[in-house]
């Protein structure tokens, strides 16, 4: 096989066909990779929390990052959107090294909805949904019509038009989780990052926040404790344990008998979901468990 030219574009590949198939699938999903880490480490007090992690998001899937407490699932995404700066390896967003990129820059690629916003937000709903448009403005500029359009159309989106003006502190869970996809909306941003969104929520939320973050029909990045949820919503998941990658497919093959029992210390009995045909999880906690090894 051979690859010629330094334009992925317009490369010219020769050799076997299937050789050729292949080069063109690696090639597509080269150019069409969103966010990657290679070789990611981040330490606390000399303690390896993410350990060498490789790490590929492409254009338009979504992916859950899955694992036990402590795993370093979050520590994962604070290094892939910014938080985290002492990392070391590298991350690219789109292609750009992410060290290199300017905050404002990586907000107009990259949305956020992480946990414990609460206590952040004296703010009503429509102020915190405006947030979003702050890297696309100047420091003074004013709302356009255009903006407060766009902030409606959001907050229509999510069903909180009515509640606009309430505190944001005072809205329920669910509430709050949209009101922070109205303000990622309003970023728009490409990518969106969720640290368990559907943390603290009752069943019938839990899926609609999942199904409103899909009909955004955006690149998704999430970490998520329910593997059933996981496997229904997920293209993909990366199971995670001890600061590393343990398994990185479609969920039918990451969520197996043999994986979630070396990882949480649970046997399990995977079927279908029988209205979506997705991997069903029903786990055996049985009283002989031994303690897990945290
Ligand atoms: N800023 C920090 N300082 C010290 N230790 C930290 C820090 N951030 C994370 N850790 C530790 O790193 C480990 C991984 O934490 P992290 O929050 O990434 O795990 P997680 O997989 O998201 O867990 P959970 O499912 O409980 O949310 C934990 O042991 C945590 O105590």
């Amino acid at each position: 096989m051979m690859l010629t030219s330094a334009k992925p574009r317009n490369l010219h590949i020769t050799g076997h066909p299937s050789f050729i198939a292949c080069a063109k699938i690696i090639l597509r999903r080269m150019a069409n990779t969103v966010l990657q880490a290679k070789q990611l480490s981040w330490q606390v007090d000399g303690k390896n929390i993410i350990n060498q992690i490789d790490f590929n998001l492409t254009k338009g899937e979504t992916v859950a990052i899955v694992g036990p407490n402590g795993a370093g699932k979050t520590s994962l995404l604070k290094c892939l959107y910014g938080e985290y700066q002492d990392f070391t390896g590298s991350i690219f967003l789109k292609g750009k090294c992410l060290k290199s990129i300017s905050t404002k820059h990586i907000a107009k690629q990259l949305a956020v909805v992480s946990q414990y916003t609460n206590s952040v937000f004296n703010l009503t709903v429509i102020d915190v949904v405006r947030m979003g448009l702050i890297p696309h403005k100047g420091l003074f500029e004013s709302d356009t019509n255009s903006d407060l359009d766009q902030i409606n159309h959001a907050l229509n989106k999510v069903d909180l038009l009515d509640k606009k003006q309430q505190s944001f502190n005072t809205l329920s869970g669910g509430e709050q989780q949209r009101a922070l996809i109205a303000r990622a909306i309003v970023q728009a941003a490409d990518i969106l990052i969720m640290d368990e969104p559907t943390n603290h929520l009752d069943i019938y939320y839990q899926h609609q926040i999942l199904k409103l973050a899909k009909t955004l029909n955006i690149t998704l990045l999430l970490t998520i404790h329910d593997l059933n949820l996981a496997a229904e919503y997920c293209d993909r998941l990366v199971l995670m344990d001890h600061g590393k990658v343990v398994a990185n497919a479609k969920p039918i093959d990451v969520l197996t008998p043999n994986t979630l029992k070396q990882v949480f210390n649970l046997d399990c009995f995977v079927d279908q979901n029988p209205f979506t045909n997705k991997p069903r999880i029903t786990f055996a906690a049985s009283a002989e468990q031994h303690e897990r090894q945290v």
